[in-house]
């Protein structure tokens, strides 16, 4: 927690200062909210000049590359220098205060600096601010001490209740969604997962049209005195039905190109379960350790990183059991408490994979202070996407760090578990054990001739069934197997 930092201030005050000057040249308006910066055509019907489009997005600290301009741009505002606010009803405070710590982690992970963190025992949130007045007023003055820009609020906050923050602390309030939104925006790095987080983007903004209208207006007439200058003029009922429609053309053709996509992932997915390879899926709190798993699981180089949600985008990478039978593993999207319902929508095509799994590995971070929450929230996110009836094996991760009793308790609390550590290797050959174990077998007993010049039907064999016998005669290799069903259509020729 440093001490105000009166240039940052400064600096923020003059970004908008100069975007809204530029603005006013390009004669477009530049629109600031709590979380979101939007820019639209001029107001006078004109299309908007890409050279102003550049121009703003390189004050907004936005790149200037213009092939991802659409219609409507929306950006989360870089946080900076944040305090965390919690208000909390039931449960203990310990509960409060992790939840608060985690809500830091998040925030750091969107690339903020996370000043300090208020807390308040509240049995219902006030509905015009959250957050008692008195309270509110403390949290000010905290806002202040710390030349914080930003409040977060560890919670999904009613348009009204934010606008009601924000007038008492004087400076912007976002919500956990927004901020979650904004870290998955961040990381998403194919179409499709931007394609998700856009929509996911676009859902939480709709609703909140009017409400930052009117809050914007208000703000813009305090700072120009004669009440007439750019940004002053609030958005009236027909901008914010403009943009509501603009908002609704964009979710349309979003949902357009994702299901087009996930004809595609669906086809690819249906390969691969026609070949009837099987698959095991991880899934997983986020930074429990999926993508280390993964790793060690196929020696893939994925991305490992010690911050939430590094793993957006669902990576599928070919494993092998120890008895040389083929699998698909699948990564997942990292979970996390209360996931927003909007990412969850976003990604439902993606985590439903999740369903088709014959096997779900559910890595817990052992290390955590409170790992069963963590089982929980993720069971939620698979229960609502249809992914609860696959197998699933809990795999307690971080085993050298862990408390021995946490591990013990998860060990026994579970009916399929395993403790491991991604790091050191210890446990993973019982990880890979279970795997054999669990994954189906081919089992249609068969007994082929091959001839000598097919070896790579042997081979085949070897790999997606079971080789129990082979005995070499003078017209072949005679061979009694176990094979799949596809397997034993594609070798009926060969059947004795
Ligand atoms: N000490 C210890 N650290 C681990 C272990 N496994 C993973 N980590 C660390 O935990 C952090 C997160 O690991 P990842 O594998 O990226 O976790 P993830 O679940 O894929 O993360 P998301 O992409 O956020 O969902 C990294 O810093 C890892 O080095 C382990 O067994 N022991």
């Amino acid at each position: 927690m440093t001490a105000r930092n009166t240039q940052d201030m400064r600096r923020s005050d003059l970004l908008d200062g100069r975007a809204e000057a530029l603005a006013a040249e390009a004669d477009v308006d530049p629109r600031y909210d709590n979380d979101g910066f939007l820019i639209e055509g001029s107001t006078d019907g004109d299309q908007f000049d890409r050279e102003d489009r550049a121009a703003l997005r390189r004050v907004a600290g936005l790149s200037t590359e213009l092939e991802d301009v659409t219609e409507v741009e929306y950006r989360q505002l870089r946080l900076e220098r944040v305090v965390l606010a919690g208000v909390w009803g039931e449960g203990t405070a310990e509960e409060a205060e992790h939840s608060l710590r985690e809500l830091s982690a998040l925030a750091e992970t969107a690339g903020s600096t996370v000043l300090a963190g208020v807390l308040q025992r509240r049995l219902k949130p006030d509905p015009g601010t959250w957050m008692g007045s008195g309270k509110a007023a403390e949290l000010r003055d905290i806002v202040i001490a710390e030349g914080a820009d930003t409040v977060i609020a560890d919670t999904e906050l009613t348009p009204s209740q934010r606008r009601g923050l924000e007038d008492v602390v004087k400076v912007k309030v976002i919500d956990r969604t927004a901020l979650i939104l904004d870290i998955f925006a961040q990381h998403a790095k194919s179409k499709e997962g931007k394609a998700q987080v856009e929509l996911a983007q676009l859902q939480y903004l709709l609703p909140r049209l009017r409400g930052w209208g009117e809050s914007m207006s208000r703000q813009a007439g305090g700072q120009a005195a004669g009440g007439q200058g750019m940004g002053s003029r609030g958005p009236g009922e027909t901008k914010i039905e403009l943009d509501r429609r603009r908002i609704n053309t964009r979710i349309a053709k979003l949902r357009r190109e994702l299901s087009g996509m996930k004809t595609m992932r669906d086809t690819k997915r249906h390969s691969r379960r026609a070949g009837q390879v099987p698959s095991v899926a991880i899934a997983g709190y986020t930074n429990a350790g999926k993508s280390s798993i993964l790793n060690r699981l196929t020696g893939a180089g994925v991305l490992v990183q010690n911050q939430l949600f590094a793993t957006l985008d669902p990576t599928v990478r070919r494993a092998e059991t120890r008895d040389g039978r083929g699998y698909t593993l699948v990564d997942t999207v990292g979970f996390v408490r209360e996931l927003p319902h909007q990412l969850v929508e976003a990604f439902r095509s993606t985590l439903e994979e999740v369903g088709e799994a014959d096997l779900v590995l559910h890595v817990v971070d052992g290390s955590h202070p409170d790992p069963e929450s963590q089982i929980t929230a993720v069971r939620e996110v698979l229960a609502d996407v249809g992914a609860d009836q696959v197998k699933e094996v809990v795999v307690v991760n971080k085993a050298d760090l862990a408390d021995p009793h946490v591990i013990d308790r998860l060990l026994r609390a579970e009916k399929h578990a395993i403790a491991v550590s991604a790091r050191t290797g210890a446990g993973f050959d019982e990880l890979q054990q279970l795997i054999d174990d669990e994954l189906p077998r081919p089992d249609i007993r068969v007994e082929l001739l091959l001839p000598y010049q097919r070896g790579d039907l042997l081979s085949r064999l070897h790999e997606e069934g079971e080789v129990l016998a082979t005995e070499h005669t003078a017209d072949g290799t005679h061979v009694h197997a176990k094979v799949t069903p596809v397997l034993q259509g594609e070798l009926a020729a060969f059947a004795v």
